[in-house]
């Protein structure tokens, strides 16, 4: 039986309301959505090192972003482009770009990025049919890859896409393709390739350095131009590709309470971010006065990227 939730809640109370099945045909979530068994190009999700018509092209963009993901090249990103001096634009607008972005770090999905947008809030609303705000973070977790516009400075793949992990401690070895990183001069830097490396137990994430890309531009851009979204929907948009902590478990000793916290409403996100990259579209025209209703309700009409 589903339970559905009345008032929004952040906390565990509303995770533990959301049972988790194992069907026959894989994990069943209580609201509906089906965990597929292969992604569209016949293949488990997230094997990257399966022959496939991606493989390669995967492999080559983990190797450069591991070699020039460094504690020095970080800080000066997030200096420069905290800034949001590059455009202005709405939160649609900024969709609406993203029609012809494909994403190369991906074996899962070929297709232009709106669409993964588009699937991934729908099927999040499906199940979670009160939590608007989720739907929304849905919706933009993945906007900050407009900065592979020109508009936007026109980043290489490498500094925009893939998984994130911290930079100023050692590489955990549960990362895609670790074995890049012997490339990366923070590597053979004892000030950075320890445990902690610059951290302290429980710091907290917000004050690790996270390899530069569309998570934490996104994170920048929603924050600073006053989003009313509560915290779990900025930390699932800041932290979505950090899979070496929310499946692999590395990193937890950087965490604080509000980490932990947070952190199930991540591993609910992930299942609809990651499984619902299909062939089927979504009919944008249908759903979009929806999405603009939840814009309006959660940002400012126009925004400083
Ligand atoms: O290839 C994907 C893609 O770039 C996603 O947007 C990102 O969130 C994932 O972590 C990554 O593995
Ligand atoms: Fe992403
Ligand atoms: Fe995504």
């Amino acid at each position: 039986m589903t339970i559905l939730i009345d008032q929004p809640q952040f906390g565990v109370e509303a995770v533990a309301n959301k049972v988790d099945n194992v069907g026959e045909k894989g994990l069943v979530l209580d609201g509906g959505f089906k965990v597929p068994e292969t992604n569209s190009f016949g293949h488990t999700f997230r094997d990257y090192h399966v022959e496939s018509e991606r493989q390669q092209g995967v492999e080559n963009f983990y190797r450069t972003n591991h070699i020039y993901q460094t504690y020095d090249f970080v800080k000066k990103m997030r200096e420069e482009y905290g800034k949001l001096n590059k455009v202005e634009m709405s939160i649609w607008e900024c969709c609406e770009l993203l029609n012809d972005v494909v994403d190369e770090s991906d074996p899962d999905l070929d297709e232009p990025q709106i669409e993964h947008l588009l699937q991934t809030a729908e099927a999040i609303r499906k199940d979670y049919p009160n939590e608007d705000w989720l739907h929304l973070t849905g919706l933009i977790h993945d906007l900050g890859k407009v900065l592979l516009h020109p508009s936007f400075g026109g980043l290489p793949q490498w500094a925009v896409v893939g998984d994130t992990y911290p930079v100023g401690c050692a590489f955990d070895k549960s990362i895609v393709h670790h074995k890049h990183f012997e490339e990366n001069p923070d590597y053979h830097n004892s000030a950075y390739n320890t445990k902690y490396g610059v951290y302290s137990e429980g710091c907290g994430l917000n004050n690790v350095l996270m390899s530069w890309g569309h998570d934490d531009y996104m994170y920048l851009v929603a924050k600073e131009n006053g989003t009313t979204l509560p915290s779990p929907g900025l930390f699932i948009i800041r932290y979505h590709s950090f899979y070496a902590l929310h499946k692999s478990e590395a990193y937890k000793h950087l965490m604080n309470e509000e980490d932990v916290e947070n952190l199930k409403w991540l591993h609910i996100f992930n299942k609809y971010d990651l499984y619902s990259k299909s062939k089927v579209r979504v009919d944008v025209e249908k759903v979009k006065p929806y999405y603009l209703s939840l814009i309006e309700k959660y940002f400012p009409a126009k925004l400083r990227w």
